[in-house]
């Protein structure tokens, strides 16, 4: 079974509060989507692992730790995934990204491929696939599934605000994928949107209702 991370830094929830504010606009919306995913960034790439390499110092040579490995990958669930990307990509400039296109059908609520976009070799990276919302939990589990089915094997799914039902559906769905989140809210509603959540997540952040 995957384990479900909250990341419930004071900083972190502080933001995620006037992020679910309504009467917060699009400018400042997009700003703190940006500021709270570099925050998770630091929690997420705790895990990194490290290789010691010779360097010399002003003083003397030594050995010192640096990021081993290829570089990671930050694959957004489009739209609303991209408002978490340069926060990311920001503690990790030579991440790599990929792209998937994915829309909740709203009458169905079943997830409606579009596009996908991958680097080379997701079989050896680090893949960390980003979405704000993880309501039915449908959307995650297709966008996972895409990631695997393209080789990644070492996969973590970083969302905002994630509902109780989400959660359980992925991690029956993908138990090896870790899940972190800046909070698990109380349920959905009856459109299943997140309660209290904090709306249409992409709409939010590109200004579209
Ligand atoms: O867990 P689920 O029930 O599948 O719902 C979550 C999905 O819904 C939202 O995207 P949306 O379909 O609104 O697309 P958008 O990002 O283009 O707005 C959100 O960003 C997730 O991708
Ligand atoms: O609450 C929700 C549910 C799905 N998609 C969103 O953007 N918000
Ligand atoms: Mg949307």
């Amino acid at each position: 079974m995957s384990e479900v991370h909250t990341i419930d830094h004071p900083l972190i929830q502080h933001k995620l509060t006037h992020l679910r504010k309504k009467e917060t606009g699009t400018k400042e919306f997009r700003e703190l989507t940006d500021e709270i995913a570099a925050l998770m960034g630091y929690e997420i790439t705790r895990d990194l692992d490290l290789q010691s390499i010779e360097i010399e110092t002003p003083i003397t040579k030594t050995e010192s730790n640096v990021i081993a490995g290829k570089k990671m990958v930050v694959v957004p669930i489009l739209r609303a995934g991209l408002g978490m990307v340069d926060g990311i990509v920001s503690l990790a400039p030579a991440a790599k990204v990929g792209h998937i296109g994915l829309y909740r059908d709203p009458d169905t609520l079943e997830p409606v491929e579009y596009y996908c976009k991958m680097p080379p070799e997701l079989g050896s990276r680090e893949v960390i696939v980003v979405d704000p919302m993880l309501a039915t939990g449908g959307t995650a589990e297709a966008g996972l599934q895409f990631v695997k089915d393209k080789g990644a094997q070492n996969i973590k799914f970083v969302c905002l605000v994630a509902a109780p039902e989400g959660v359980e559906r992925l991690q029956e769905a993908h138990p090896d994928v870790d899940i972190y989140t800046a909070a698990v809210d109380e349920k959905l509603n009856d459109h299943a949107y997140i309660v209290p959540g904090l709306g249409d997540a992409g709409d939010r952040l590109f200004g579209t209702k």
